[in-house]
């Protein structure tokens, strides 16, 4: 189990330490990446009371899937009730509830309570997932329900990413369907190893064997082909309560645990990897200046005093002086629990570092091979970038390459250019910085992140990291004598990127070709790079859809670094479409070496100029994906320049951009 649990790491005490690093996270990621300090509390007294109450009992951490149809909230619904875990109030707005909707004979109607409850969610969080807790004599419970509307993959992967074991329903009517094939794949892809199959509605088949054999069989199929290892089969009425608490008279063929039986039993803990220490760094403690404690809980391995560790991604190594927890310091602590280490020497440590035990280091590096399940509206688009959330890290990360999407019904390999929401695929990543990782299967906690949007901060995917590609310390910045600032003072210039933004036709590249005549006259060392230029050589192979789009900015700021490297001013003039890899050119320099302007010229007019012909020609419906008639130009939200062409002529127009690099 995990002590420490939602107290420690929640963002409030990081707040009220004063932690300056801003996060570019929602609440929404704040609920996924640590879904138990947001947990709706079913029991009145607060949940860390609650679980400290029953701390000696093993804790099984499980998700449900199926649909409510599949007789999911009825399932749910009677654990809680059967285990008594109900408040009483709950029950009696439950039985009236029940007598309003006439269930027969005024029974309770589970599916109802399970529903209510769904609605007592937090505000805040976005992502459907309801977590409850019960308890029986020997274990206690949460269990993560996800409904199963359209956007049941996002819910199940937020529930899943902590659960030791899934639930799996299927209406024994039907057998395995499309969807029950869907849940199990996210289920073995998030490393759950444990599946309860529950064949529900047995009553409805006279709680025939055949029917039930035949099912768990085929499961079972499935579940090698998904390297799920452990599965359990259980033939159940959960309407009626057969086989769902006890051992049900009506299949005495039977032989195995009832559901609760087997969830109270079934042992999940992994032969954990042989891990040292890993514990990423949640905050920096400092209330003064005589202590300086590192917090978190601890991922893997186990820790003492006097332990040689080593700080990743850096590398500087000490001792561990002091383990201090708010209970006094501790001679041991291991895997779970939520501790403060302080050092025998200052080393340079901040939130997102992971400290690791000397001898076996957790492995640093900024290229992954990975699995991703893509979440958002918008599509994933490679080469754009995110942020990435690991532990305590946060990251810039892009998908280098999609290497082929996963069909989560036949597990078929699939050629892919981006990704659809609900979409998994296996993907390359790379990240600006290196970062200390384990595998995902070595360990959940440091092997599986989240994408986050820049824009939004939407969490945009859940994924695993699979292995590295290419381990930081393997590739080095080769040092050079003669630096940019040395290129850039025998030019008499300070480098500059200036990024010409806006329609075709607007005038970007008339005007950087005004303002780079004016600039050469002045003794200034410049270069122009322009989209049809540059299209007809480093970037032939890549067209106007968005993707391709994407890749070319890419290509194009990074060209344009390395210009302004050589002590260059660069002019670029590309229409550049998009916010986000506007961004991603500025993010590349230094401040105030970027210089975004934006050529604002009304689409009318651009239409109405038609240099070279091409609206026309898109109009007609001859070139698919022009910017302004099919395609999206998003406008600069805060440009350096502003250049509109419908109130001055070009000339005046480079004069102000002269003027202002000036
Ligand atoms: N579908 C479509 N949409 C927009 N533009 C098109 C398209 N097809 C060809 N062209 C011509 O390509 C030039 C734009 O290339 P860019 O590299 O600047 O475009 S982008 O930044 O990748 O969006 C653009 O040049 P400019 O008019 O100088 O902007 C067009 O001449
Ligand atoms: N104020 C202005 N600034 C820039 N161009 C203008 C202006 N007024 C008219 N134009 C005309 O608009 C056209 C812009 O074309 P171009 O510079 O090739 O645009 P882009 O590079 O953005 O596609 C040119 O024919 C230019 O003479």
């Amino acid at each position: 189990m995990k002590p420490g649990f939602g107290i420690g790491d929640s963002g409030l005490v990081e707040a009220e330490r004063g932690d300056a690093e801003v996060e570019p996270v929602s609440g929404e990621v704040l609920a996924f990446a640590n879904p138990e300090s947001r947990i709706p509390n079913p029991v009145g007294d607060s949940v860390a009371d609650y679980l400290r109450q029953h701390e000696r009992k093993s804790l099984l951490r499980f998700i449900t899937c199926g649909s409510v149809d599949d007789g999911k909230s009825t399932l749910i619904g009677r654990l809680l009730h059967d285990t008594k875990r109900l408040f009483d109030d709950q029950l009696a707005a439950l039985s009236a509830d029940s007598r309003r909707h006439g269930t027969r004979n005024g029974e309770i109607d589970f599916a109802l309570l399970v529903d209510g409850l769904a609605a007592e969610r937090e505000q805040g969080i976005t992502i459907d997932v309801a977590y409850r807790f019960f308890d029986s004599a020997r274990r206690k419970f949460i269990v993560a329900d996800c409904p199963g509307h359209e956007q049941y993959t996002r819910n199940m992967a937020t529930g899943a990413s902590t659960a030791d074991l899934a639930v799996v329903l299927v209406d024994a009517r039907k057998g395995l369907l499309t969807q029950t094939r869907r849940h199990s794949y996210i289920v073995s892809l998030l490393g759950i190893r444990h599946v309860l199959l529950a064949v529900n509605k047995m009553d409805l088949v006279d709680f025939d064997r055949d029917v039930f054999e035949r099912i768990a069989g085929e499961y079972r199929e499935l579940a090698a082909q998904l390297g799920i290892e452990h599965v359990q089969a259980v033939p159940l009425s959960a309407l009626e309560g057969d086989n769902l608490i006890e051992r049900s008279p009506a299949t005495p063929w039977y032989d195995g645990p009832s559901v609760l039986e087997y969830l109270e039993t079934v042992d999940t803990a992994r032969a954990e990897a042989e891990l040292g220490l890993r514990l990423p760094v949640q905050w920096v403690n400092r209330p003064h200046q005589d202590f300086r404690g590192f917090a978190g809980t601890i991922a893997a391995g186990e820790v003492r005093p006097g332990d040689e560790i080593v700080a990743l991604p850096s590398g500087r190594r000490s001792r561990v002086q002091r383990i201090v927890t708010a209970d006094g310091d501790l001679y041991y602590a291991r895997s779970g629990q939520a501790v403060t280490l302080t050092l025998e020497d200052e080393l340079d440590i901040s939130r997102g570092d992971v400290i690791a035990a000397a001898e076996r280091p957790a492995e640093v590096a900024d290229q992954f091979a990975a699995h991703l399940l893509w979440m958002d509206a918008n599509a994933l688009l490679p080469g754009r970038s995110y942020w990435l959330k690991i532990g305590a890290r946060t990251v810039g990360a892009s998908v280098t390459e999609i290497k082929h999407k996963i069909d989560v019904n036949s597990q078929a390999q699939l050629a892919a250019k981006h990704l659809e929401l609900n979409e998994v695929a296996a993907v390359n990543l790379g990240l600006d910085q290196a970062i200390a990782f384990e595998a995902y299967r070595d360990n959940r906690e440091l092997g599986s992140f989240i994408l986050i949007d820049r824009q939004s901060n939407a969490t945009v995917a859940a994924g695993t990291l699979d292995f590295a590609l290419r381990r930081a310390g393997n590739l080095h910045w080769h040092p050079v004598d003669v630096d940019k600032a040395a290129r850039a003072r025998s030019k008499h210039q300070k480098p500059r990127c200036v990024w010409f933004t806006g329609l075709s036709g607007s005038g970007k590249s008339t005007i950087a070709n005004l303002v780079d005549k004016q600039l050469h006259a002045l003794g200034h060392h410049t270069f122009v790079l322009d989209g049809d230029n540059v299209r007809h050589g480093l970037n032939k192979d890549l067209g106007f859809t968005d993707e391709d789009r994407v890749e070319n900015i890419r290509r194009v700021a990074e060209v344009a670094k390395l210009m302004t490297d050589a002590g260059l001013i660069v002019l670029v003039s590309f229409i550049s479409p998009f916010r986000a890899e506007r961004r991603l050119a500025r993010d590349l320099f230094e401040d105030g070496e970027f210089v975004e302007v934006f050529v604002d010229t009304p689409l009318q007019e651009a239409e109405r100029r038609d240099v070279k012909g091409l609206y026309a020609k898109a109009r007609a419906g001859r070139i698919p994906n022009f910017t302004g008639i099919d395609s999206p130009y998003e406008v600069p939200e805060a440009p350096e320049l502003r250049l509109p062409t419908l109130e001055h002529d070009a000339q005046a127009l480079a004069q102000r951009v002269i003027d202002y690099l000036r």
